[in-house]
């Protein structure tokens, strides 16, 4: 994995109006970095926001306030986007949790994996538009038989192959995957993340994965950010955060894996996290590459 920069994300505010008075911060002021050709997870209980920062980081929402940097390309800035947007939107792809809903149910499989193409005006490289799909199916390991088929005669598994076969189509550098293993069973889950891990071999992509699979996230991912109520409140390699969590939300995140030994699992004591604290902390390097949001007056150690 380089350490060269593929997107920098700084101060990313991000507010929902509820009605005229009631407002929601999404997310609160977060910043981090994605390098390239990393895979980058994101967890944390559910609203605390990750959906919310992917869809920044694919601009399906404009933040309320902060910078998203691709490369050199400040995608937040209206004029920057419409003069890169053919390179933005081929470029990133995102895969949704609940490919039933994100596919085109009244299209055939051939015609869903290829439709970005045919909007970005992408001429097939292998020849044709079906040969196109029929490789890419392929390479997710899907038969060519279900090229004729329709998503609802697919299973789960077979339809979140169908939607990272679409991405791929687009020779995608940054992959963003929203919960992509959520709706289904455990064994095919492991098949999905054992083939994303084939896709950043093979490729190179880089990718951010959001998930509540904290064993499949520390399987995968090179780095891994907590957030908690909007705020990133921990950020380290995922090895270094599995076995030395600084922050009392990740502590109490982990403490919750289920361990797989009955007497290490007797002795597991689960921690609860309520929030104490949050007000006043500073986020510091703890350890080199090792982030966390710790008091100010206690910094090095947890809240
Ligand atoms: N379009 C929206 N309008 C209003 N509020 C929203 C919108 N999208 C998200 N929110 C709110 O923002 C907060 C963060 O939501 P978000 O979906 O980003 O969390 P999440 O961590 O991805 O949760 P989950 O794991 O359940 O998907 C929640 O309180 C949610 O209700």
């Amino acid at each position: 994995m380089s350490k060269e920069v593929l997107l920098d994300v700084k101060h990313l505010t991000q507010q929902f109006h509820l009605t005229r008075k009631i407002k929601v911060k999404a997310v609160d002021d977060v910043s981090f970095q994605i390098h390239k050709g990393e895979i980058f997870g994101l967890v944390g209980e559910s609203g605390s926001g990750k959906s919310t920062v992917a869809r920044c980081l694919m601009n399906i929402y404009q933040p309320t306030k902060g910078e998203i940097w691709y490369k050199d390309v400040n995608i937040c800035d209206k004029k920057e986007f419409k003069k890169h947007k053919k390179m933005l939107q081929t470029r990133r792809q995102m895969i949704f949790q609940d490919s039933a809903s994100s596919l085109n149910q009244k299209m055939k499989v051939s015609d869903i994996i290829t439709e970005p193409m045919r909007i970005q005006h992408i001429t097939p490289p292998r020849g044709s538009f079906v040969k196109e799909a029929a490789f890419q199916m392929e390479y997710v390991g899907l038969e060519n038989s279900f090229l004729d088929r329709y998503p609802s005669e697919l299973s789960g598994g077979q339809r979140q192959r169908v939607a990272i076969a679409r991405s791929l189509c687009m020779e995608p550098e940054f992959l963003v995957a929203d919960e992509p293993i959520a709706s289904l069973d455990v064994s095919i889950q492991a098949q999905i993340v054992n083939l994303f891990r084939h896709l950043q071999e093979d490729h190179g992509f880089t990718f951010l994965f959001i998930a509540h699979d904290l064993a499949m996230v520390e399987y995968l991912c090179d780095r891994v950010g907590v957030m908690y109520h909007g705020k990133l409140v921990e950020l380290a390699p995922a090895e270094e955060l599995y076995s030395n969590p600084v922050h009392p939300y990740t502590k109490t995140l982990l403490s919750a894996i289920p361990v797989p030994d009955p007497i290490r699992e007797r002795k597991r004591v689960l921690q609860y996290y309520h929030g104490e604290g949050m007000e006043n902390s500073v986020w510091t390097e703890v350890s080199p590459g090792h982030f966390a949001m710790t008091q100010a007056d206690r910094k090095g150690c947890s809240i």
